[in-house]
């Protein structure tokens, strides 16, 4: 049959399954620094419900013979709109770490975000993949130079994203329970080349403020600057007003703020705001190509994964990356979208309470 995409592996045939075999792979306190958040998870089971909550509206009809489901990220073509989200610490799973993933993201033809605390080098990561958009992942850190340090050894990449929502790390009691560490031949190259773990300066500025902190990266980069973890209109309206290039609507996967919205139901309150202004994308709880098509209809330009990818670290990214392809692919077909810029929000109803679907 034609959706089935031969290369699948027929024992992980969903992201469910990449994280069942993740899960039994890593040792606990991998695992768990992985898969779990702060406090009650209440944020990270809510994530995923919230896609749950959104209801698909299929046009009938439509010749979906051909489907295109290419976008576009920093001016760059992908081969659909997603990206991996930046991700701290990928040897933890793969010994090749931070290069594997890239080596996924440039075969499928997506976009890939570098976190700071990545355990392989910027420059090895993206000499992976030369047509694909990177992007590097920046926290303000106490001491200003290692995070200009940062910004030198940006690569190949297009963007900066600046993470807002990490002054101080999320309250995980798995890594109190679990006495979290890393083992001791690991380490933060892009961090670390430049300056001691014991050195304050790696650790954030808790008092970093946007007014100030956006002017003076601009004077000193010439990439794209987005803002990674908004939550609230009002910050929309601030990133427009200091003139980012882009946000990502995210709550860290629920690793932070425990209790904040899901940030699908953020995006429909903060869409209509960015809209034509500033490019929007999202992250957290992405779990199904069908995600990523609710994300597009409520008007994000671009969605990006980041658990996802780390379990498939286990048994291939790749396969992972693939998987959503093939399920937003018949999520588009079934739908009657043949292209990216069909889904709209004609395609989306939320169940209400009273059990009556409204439109959005
Ligand atoms: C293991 C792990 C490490 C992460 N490390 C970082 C990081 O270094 N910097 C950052 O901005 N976000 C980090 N995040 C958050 C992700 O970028 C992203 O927002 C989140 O994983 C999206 O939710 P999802 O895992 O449900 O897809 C991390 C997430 C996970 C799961
Ligand atoms: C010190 C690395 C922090 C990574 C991070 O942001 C996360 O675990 O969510």
């Amino acid at each position: 049959m034609a959706n089935r995409a031969e290369e699948l592996d027929p024992d992980v045939c969903c992201i469910d399954d990449l994280k069942s075999r993740a899960s039994v792979q890593l040792p606990q306190m991998y695992r768990d620094y992985y898969n779990e958040g702060p406090m009650d998870l209440l944020t990270l089971r809510d994530n995923e419900a919230a896609f749950d909550r959104y209801k698909i509206r299929p046009k009938i009809l439509v010749d979906v013979n051909y489907i295109d489901t290419s976008s576009e990220l920093f001016g760059t073509k992908v081969s659909f709109p997603l990206g991996l989200s930046p991700t701290a610490m990928h040897k933890l799973a793969h010994p090749d770490g931070e290069v594997a993933t890239s080596r996924a993201a440039a075969a499928t033809g997506i976009s890939m975000v570098l976190s700071s605390y990545s355990t392989c080098s910027i420059e090895d990561a993206t000499a992976q993949g030369l047509e694909i958009p990177y992007a590097m992942q920046m926290c303000v850190l106490k001491d200003r130079k290692i995070t200009l340090h940062l910004e030198a050894r940006r690569g190949g990449c297009k963007a900066l994203f600046l993470s807002v929502d990490n002054a101080v790390l999320g309250k995980r009691l798995n890594e109190f329970r679990n006495k979290f560490e890393l083992p001791v031949d690991m380490t933060w190259p892009n961090i670390l080349s430049h300056s001691s773990v014991h050195s304050d300066g790696v650790y954030y500025d808790a008092g970093m403020n946007l007014e100030e902190t956006i002017p003076w990266l601009r004077d000193n980069s010439n990439l794209q600057i987005w803002l990674k973890g908004v939550n609230r209109a009002d910050d929309v309206q601030l990133a427009i007003k200091l003139g980012l290039d882009g946000i990502v609507i995210s709550n860290h996967g629920g690793r932070q703020l425990d209790g904040v919205p899901a940030t699908l139901d953020v995006l429909r309150e903060c869409a209509p705001i960015a809209t034509g202004k500033v490019h929007l994308a999202i992250d957290s709880g992405i779990r199904r190509g069908s995600d990523i098509s609710k994300a597009l209809a409520l008007d994000a330009s671009h969605c990006f994964i980041g658990r996802a990818a780390v379990w498939g670290l286990a048994k291939g990214v790749e396969l992972g990356i693939k998987i959503l392809l093939q399920e937003l692919r018949i999520t588009m077909a079934l739908a009657g979208c043949r292209s990216i810029k069909d889904i709209d929000s004609s395609f989306l109803s939320v169940l209400q309470p009273n059990g009556i679907l409204a439109k959005l």
